[in-house]
């Protein structure tokens, strides 16, 4: 995302993360003085605060991701998803930033596991800023993303890393689907948001998905190796599919063409509407779910890997390339 903002020419770029060797790092692979870094935590108001001092658009990618620790540490999630979101679209506001985009994911869909849960309440911190503040200046806006390929820890490197070391690659369960996107397609995702949104918006765009055994054997064959799966089960935690939006959200969704702009439910705190009155367009929605949304076959699946840096490096590392 910095790097592209620092294509399209932005003057300065400020970036607030916790850790001090992954700035280090950023300042030697970057080397741009037109980023700031700033040492802070979502958690402590007045270091965010601090970084959006003469800013315009905010990117909130702060989060707790990893499923698994999550489960383990439920409250910790709390304070960094949601309390830490809330944080960051308090201090928008009082330094009138223009556009906050949240960033969410699949897993915030009828939530199972405490990472989903967190994120779809920051989904609702989000929503909830217009509706509190009709006056707000600060538009916030959502994006929800499905897998995005060779994430850091994310299967895709482990596969590859298992190959590298002549083992077995662990599948939880072949018929699990999952949204695959690559890396540009979720940075065009949230630009989109930032030049589209209105309050209170979710924007999501649509990806095919893909079996996990499907994505098993594209990886083993751009590595030129016998598809040889250890089937492990599933993990804690872990859904047979993923939703990207419920047919409630699709029923007051507007089609972008690549996206589906969701717009906020701006009822106000009446409950007739939530007991007498019903909607019957909601009826005729599915969910957008990765079992049902068109499969990516083998082929497919490789273009779309190819199509990603990480793999052509590792590819020519391999001597395939
Ligand atoms: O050894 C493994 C590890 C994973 N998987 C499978 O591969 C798929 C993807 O697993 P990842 O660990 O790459 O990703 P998750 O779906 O668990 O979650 C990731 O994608 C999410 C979006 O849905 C969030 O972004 C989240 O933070 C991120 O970790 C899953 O079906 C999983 O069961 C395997 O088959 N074998």
């Amino acid at each position: 995302m910095v790097r592209y903002l620092l294509d399209q020419g932005s003057d300065r770029v400020h970036v607030l993360s916790r850790d001090e060797a992954k700035q280090d790092q950023m300042r030697h692979d970057l080397g741009d003085n037109r980023i700031r870094y700033f040492l802070g935590d979502v958690r402590d108001y007045d270091s965010i605060r601090a970084a959006m001092l003469g800013v315009t658009h905010v990117f909130h990618a702060a989060a707790l991701k990893q499923v698994p620790s999550a489960e383990f540490f439920p409250m910790q999630a709390v304070k960094t998803n949601v309390t830490g979101s809330e944080n960051v679209v308090k201090a928008a506001e009082e330094v009138g930033v223009e556009s906050v985009v949240c960033l969410s994911t699949d897993k915030a869909v009828y939530p199972v596991n405490a990472m989903g849960m967190t994120k779809a309440l920051m989904e609702k911190v989000a929503q909830s800023h217009g509706l509190e503040n009709p006056q707000a200046k600060t538009v916030v806006s959502c994006v929800r993303y499905g897998n995005v390929l060779y994430s850091r820890g994310s299967v895709v490197p482990l596969f590859i890393n298992q190959l590298k070391a002549g083992k077995k690659i662990t599948v939880t369960d072949p018929d699990m689907t999952r949204f695959m996107m690559s890396l540009d397609q979720s940075v065009d995702l949230v630009h989109y948001a930032m030049n589209n949104a209105e309050q209170g918006d979710l924007f999501i765009r649509k990806v095919p998905s893909c079996t996990i055994g499907t994505l098993a054997a594209a990886v083993c064959e751009l590595f030129e190796r016998v598809p040889d799966m250890n089937i492990i089960g599933t993990r804690h935690g872990e859904k047979l599919s993923e939703q990207l939006a419920t047919r409630e959200e699709l029923a007051r969704a507007v089609d972008h063409g690549d996206y589906f702009r969701v717009t906020a439910d701006k009822r106000q705190l009446d409950y007739t509407p939530f007991f007498e009155e019903g909607s019957k367009t909601v009826n005729t929605y599915e969910d957008y779910d990765s079992h049902t949304a068109r499969h990516m076959d083998v082929e497919e699946t490789k273009d779309l890997l190819l199509s990603l840096p990480e793999i052509q490096r590792e590819r020519k590392n391999w001597g395939l390339a």
